[in-house]
């Protein structure tokens, strides 16, 4: 199994591209379901999670085919198998998003149940619970939803917690219903957007999509388009929080800064010197790391997975500061990891109150799921001597070649198979 090994304690300088959004990228790749022509995507990363969803697509009857630039083409002209396997839902949670395109366009589906991941039981009921109200007719039945729809119906759909696939999965579905769906409560998240603008250029009927109320107004058929996917925010912030953590200093490119405020505050607050362009974030560090409290919650609040690369640089920030998870209810992995390097770091339900050390120190530590991997790499970046994170096929899931853009910023890291 590959481990990547960090020596660490190195300040790291440089400039880095930043890949497409795995966030934005998964929800896409399943809008190709809706149509019949080719849908083209540009600015697709190199991701486990993206091979996967293609594979998926490809089993189910979608011709796929990939250049050398990781531009995607999906021709989804006849779909001979509905259904989403256990073994496949079960290594990608995003997986479920196949469910409303597939009801939509085919007035059938069979989709596993993700089940619970490391981070929490992540139910899907209001992802189902929206298509019912579209007039579908779903059972769960071994462990798949099973769900019908002759023609989807809109619907007035309120969700009483803020989903980001669920609002992606009945928007996809409401492209393609009858009549005009209104979803509220809506997630304003910007791969939400992300997804509505793909499905705009490729003929959907769709108001507001990024504020907490939805219109989608259903058209008879999409057509093809060419699609770019947006920046990632999460790998952008957090590189910004490994150069900030080394005390180092980066030019990050093709980054969207607007979508960043809350994590930029943050890193202003930890003493970064930061500065933006049309699509570029610098950072510098401008004297001692300080420590800085952080709470998650739905965009545009501070973002859950940036908050395990936060403990990382709390750990060794100067004073104490809180970290409160409010998304997920299991998503303090890492801290025992953490801990493992030297992290001072007690947590009490979800708050984890890190005091900063002046220093990490190298150790093997072990990853358990993608944002606890990545904040165990930004640790081994800091701590003195030799850090070696295990079990990485996590990190693969969510970072296009990190090692490779760690160490264009002088980082000394190298993955052992
Ligand atoms: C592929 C993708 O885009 N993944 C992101 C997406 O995950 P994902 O879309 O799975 O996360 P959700 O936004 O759905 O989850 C938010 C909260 O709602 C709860 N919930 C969700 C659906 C449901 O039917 N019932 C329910 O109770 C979840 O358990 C969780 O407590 O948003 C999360 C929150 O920003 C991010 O951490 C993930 O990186
Ligand atoms: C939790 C994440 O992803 P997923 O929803 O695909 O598990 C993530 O990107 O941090």
């Amino acid at each position: 199994m590959d481990k990547l090994v960090i020596q660490g304690g190195i300040p790291l300088s440089g400039e880095i591209r930043i890949s497409g959004a795995k966030n934005a990228a998964l929800p896409i790749l399943c809008a190709a379901l809706l149509t019949e022509e080719p849908l083209h995507i540009g600015n697709v990363p190199h991701l486990r999670d993206v091979t996967t969803m293609l594979e998926l697509l490809n089993q189910m009857g979608a011709e796929v085919s990939v250049n050398d630039r990781m531009g995607v083409e999906i021709v989804a002209r006849k779909l001979h198998n509905l259904a989403a396997p256990y073994e496949l839902v079960k290594t990608m949670r995003a997986s479920i998003l196949v469910l409303g395109p597939m009801l939509a366009r085919c007035g059938q589906a069979r989709v596993s149940l993700p089940g619970g991941c490391a981070i929490g039981s992540r139910p899907v009921d209001l992802h189902i619970k929206g298509l019912q109200a579209m007039g579908a007719e779903i059972e769960i039945e071994h462990g798949y939803i099973l769900a019908r729809a002759e023609r989807l119906k809109g619907a007035r759909i309120f969700m009483d917690t803020v989903t980001v696939t669920g609002t992606e999965n009945l928007m996809m579905a409401a492209t393609l219903a009858e009549g005009t769906t209104v979803l509220e409560n809506a997630a304003r998240e910007p791969e939400v957007v992300d997804l509505a603008n793909c499905l705009i250029a490729m003929g959907a009927k769709i108001e507001n999509a990024g504020s907490d109320v939805i219109t989608v107004h259903g058209v008879d058929r999409l057509h093809g388009a060419d699609y770019r996917v947006m920046p990632d925010r999460i790998e952008a912030g957090t590189f910004l929080v490994a150069v900030a953590a080394t005390g180092g200093k980066v030019l990050l490119k093709d980054v969207r800064p607007d979508i960043l405020d809350a994590v930029l505050e943050k890193l202003r607050e930890a003493g970064a010197r930061i500065e933006c362009g049309a699509d570029t974030i610098s950072l510098e560090m401008d004297g001692p790391l300080k420590s800085v409290n952080v709470r998650t919650a739905p965009y545009p609040a501070f973002p859950t997975d940036m908050q395990a690369q936060f403990m990382a640089l709390n750990a060794v920030a100067d004073g104490a500061a809180t970290v409160t998870e409010t998304i997920f209810e299991n998503r303090f992995m890492h801290v025992q990891e953490l801990q493992r390097l030297g992290a001072n770091i007690e947590t009490e339900g979800n708050t984890a109150v890190v005091r900063g050390v002046s220093t990490l120190s190298g150790a093997i530590v072990m990853a358990t799921d993608l944002r606890a991997s990545a904040s165990l790499v930004v640790a081994g970046l800091i701590a003195q001597g030799e850090t070696s994170v295990e079990r990485i096929y996590h990190i693969d899931r969510g970072y296009e070649c990190i090692e490779e853009k760690l160490s264009q910023l002088g980082a000394r890291i190298k993955r052992v198979h």
